[in-house]
């Protein structure tokens, strides 16, 4: 725990799941501390200004009431003579004290707003850490936890948990001053009678006892309203990024059934919060007044009539009573609040948590380049345990040589291609490059050195030039056209409204299949990169297109180790090693002219591709 607290406190502390649960974004308020910490001493000032108020209120009262009466002194010599004026009269007196509240009175509105101010400062710094912290938590996680996610439930933790958690600190913060701001009533009312503020705070204790079970209804509620969320999230994220398999099974009203299913569940859930959360103010006010009437039965009954109270310091003491109940409202609406924040809070945490994830562990030896070979020795990988995908892979891929993949759909082919960037770790057996364990290599060196050229090749909301370079620095113009030249992608490029300049992607122009692999190539050509990945390169393209990808592959090949996986046996046949996989087995491997001359598997396809030709 970040947070330093002496050991007996934190102790204390842990023991409350309020605290358990949120202990963690306190860590985050060390990037903003001096927001945070003027939040608080702004919030303080007003409610001091208040309390002061309320004393120049009691003493304008008593002034106005008994006039004759010896003036009240605060006890600092220069204050009671010069501004309370001591020896005046009474009327000037009244003056005084009256510009003494409507100073004070502006005093505190001028805290309030400073207070409220930087309350939200720091409630956007919260959100702006934590969504930091997500994405960080998002660049460190390995590629199977964003497999098992689905987007709009990610989407919705960084975007709106995080603002949630920002409203939380708002509420928390409230909390704070109007915590202060009750300690300030409570003291001005014991020192106006204690007995009655006494019995005012068992009223009040009675009612906070009261109302625990509904804050607990409201915490529950919060956590069925983020699920719902999640959702209702991914349902939207999957219709949009799939509406063009929605509109030609023309699956309007069936997505429309699953949509209304999930909007309706998201109103219900949330009403259901809202209903809870919604009931603590009006009750908290409504139990108050009835406190406020009782007490003031109970004053008036008990104190004026016995002559124990002045009438000054009951009207005083009913004017802080009158203030205290919404006060006590709000700090219960606020706890409510807190608690209807849980789920989010929850959402968030469970995300961050670290012990129960999969983190690809860094190495931490520079990759310089290969030398000699890669080598899988006794892979054995699987996605879900107990489902082997590859098995017992022993394989050897030399420098400056193209291996290529073949077998059925689903045999392991990209499986194995996914090994070598790490994005995954096998299950069993080592990856080896010069004789070095895959995993001691510090990740991004490896990565650096690495290109993959693969069918769906994402294409960024950016320029053409960016996508080319992407997250590269400082790249040489030149160096970017000469790449898209050896891509054959110079010529569309420039035939593009804006050339190099125009945007691609949702906000631009949008590619097709072919074009996309040629970005994809120059892409992977700029990087220079020693080995190369090319997963299915060249299917579903036309063969115009497969010529033109065939040639920049073949300029994007030279001098590099490659690992081709194509269906088409035609452009593995200058492979300098074919490896034939089924169901995650090798079950044969040597160059494509002696496989075919064992008239085995690949013999099989090479038949079966030629008869459908
Ligand atoms: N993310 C994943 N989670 C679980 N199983 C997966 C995942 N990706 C692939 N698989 C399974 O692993 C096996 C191998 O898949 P892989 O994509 O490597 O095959 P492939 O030979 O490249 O197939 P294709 O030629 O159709 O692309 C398949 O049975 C597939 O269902």
């Amino acid at each position: 725990m970040d947070l330093k607290l002496p050991t007996p406190i934190s102790t204390i502390l842990m023991r409350t799941s309020l605290w358990r649960n949120n202990y963690f974004i306190l860590r985050e308020f060390k990037h903003f501390r001096k927001i945070a910490i003027s939040a608080i001493i702004f919030s303080l000032f007003a409610a001091v200004f208040e309390g002061i108020t309320i004393g120049f209120i009691t003493l304008f009262l008593q002034t106005f009431t008994t006039p004759d009466a010896s003036p009240i002194k605060i006890g600092v010599d220069w204050f009671d003579l010069w501004v309370l004026g001591i020896n005046s009269s009474a009327s000037s007196r009244l003056y005084r004290v009256a510009i003494l509240i409507f100073l004070t009175v502006w005093l505190r509105f001028s805290f309030v707003y400073l207070g409220n101010f930087t309350t939200t400062l720091a409630e956007l710094h919260l959100a702006n850490c934590i969504r930091k912290r997500i994405f960080d938590q998002f660049q460190k996680l390995s590629l199977s936890f964003f497999l098992k996610k689905r987007a709009g439930e990610l989407i919705n933790n960084i975007y709106g948990e995080a603002n949630q958690l920002r409203l939380a600190v708002g509420v928390a913060s409230a909390l704070i001053s109007k915590g202060f701001t009750l300690l300030v009533y409570t003291l001005s009312m014991f020192w106006l009678s204690w007995q009655l503020t006494v019995i005012s705070i068992l009223m009040f204790v009675l009612l906070a006892t009261g109302l625990a079970t509904l804050v607990k209804r409201v915490r529950e509620a919060s956590f069925e309203a983020v699920t719902s969320t999640h959702y209702f999230m991914s349902m939207v994220m999957e219709y949009i990024t799939g509406v063009r398999t929605v509109q030609v099974f023309a699956a309007y009203d069936f997505e429309f059934q699953r949509f209304n299913k999930a909007t309706t569940e998201l109103m219900r859930t949330h009403a259901k919060s809202a209903a809870a959360s919604a009931l603590v103010q009006p009750i908290t006010e409504a139990v108050a007044s009835t406190i406020l009437l009782v007490m003031l039965i109970a004053a008036v009954a008990v104190f004026v009539a016995s002559d124990r109270l002045e009438i000054a310091s009951l009207l005083a003491f009913l004017f802080v009573l009158l203030r205290t109940a919404p006060v006590v409202a709000q700090i219960n609406a606020a706890w409510a609040h807190v608690n209807s924040f849980q789920g989010s809070l929850n959402s968030i945490k469970q995300l961050l948590k670290t012990d129960d994830k999969p983190y690809l562990q860094n190495g931490t030896i520079q990759f310089l380049g290969l030398k000699q070979c890669i080598e899988f020795v006794a892979v054995d990988f699987a996605y879900n345990p107990h489902q082997l995908v590859l098995k017992d892979i022993t394989l050897t891929m030399k420098r400056g040589q193209m291996t290529a993949l073949v077998g059925a759909s689903g045999a392991g082919k990209s499986t194995i291609a996914d090994l070598l960037p790490r994005f995954y770790d096998p299950t069993r057996g080592k990856i080896l490059i010069d004789g070095v364990d895959l995993q001691d290599f510090d990740i991004n060196t490896l990565r650096r050195k690495i290109a993959m050229v693969s069918q769906d090749t994402f294409i960024f909301n950016t320029s053409v030039r960016n996508n080319i370079a992407y997250a590269m620095e400082d790249v040489d113009e030149a160096a970017i056209q000469k790449a898209a030249q050896l891509a054959n992608a110079l010529e569309f490029i420039q035939n593009l409204p804006e050339g190099f300049d125009t945007q691609l992607g949702d906000r631009g122009v949008r590619l097709s299949g072919g074009q996309r692999q040629r970005i994809a190539i120059a892409r992977a050509l700029l990087r220079n990169p020693e080995i190369l990945i090319l997963d299915e390169a060249t299917s579903a393209l036309d063969s115009e297109a497969e010529r033109l990808i065939q040639e920049s592959i073949e300029q994007l090949a030279v001098g590099r180790t490659v690992i081709a996986i194509a269906h088409r046996l035609s452009t593995i046949v200058r492979a300098d090693k074919v490896v034939v996989l089924e169901q995650g087995q090798i079950v044969e491997q040597g160059t494509y002219k002696e496989l075919l001359e064992r008239r085995g598997k690949l013999w099989k396809y090479h038949q079966m591709q030629h008869q459908t030709n």
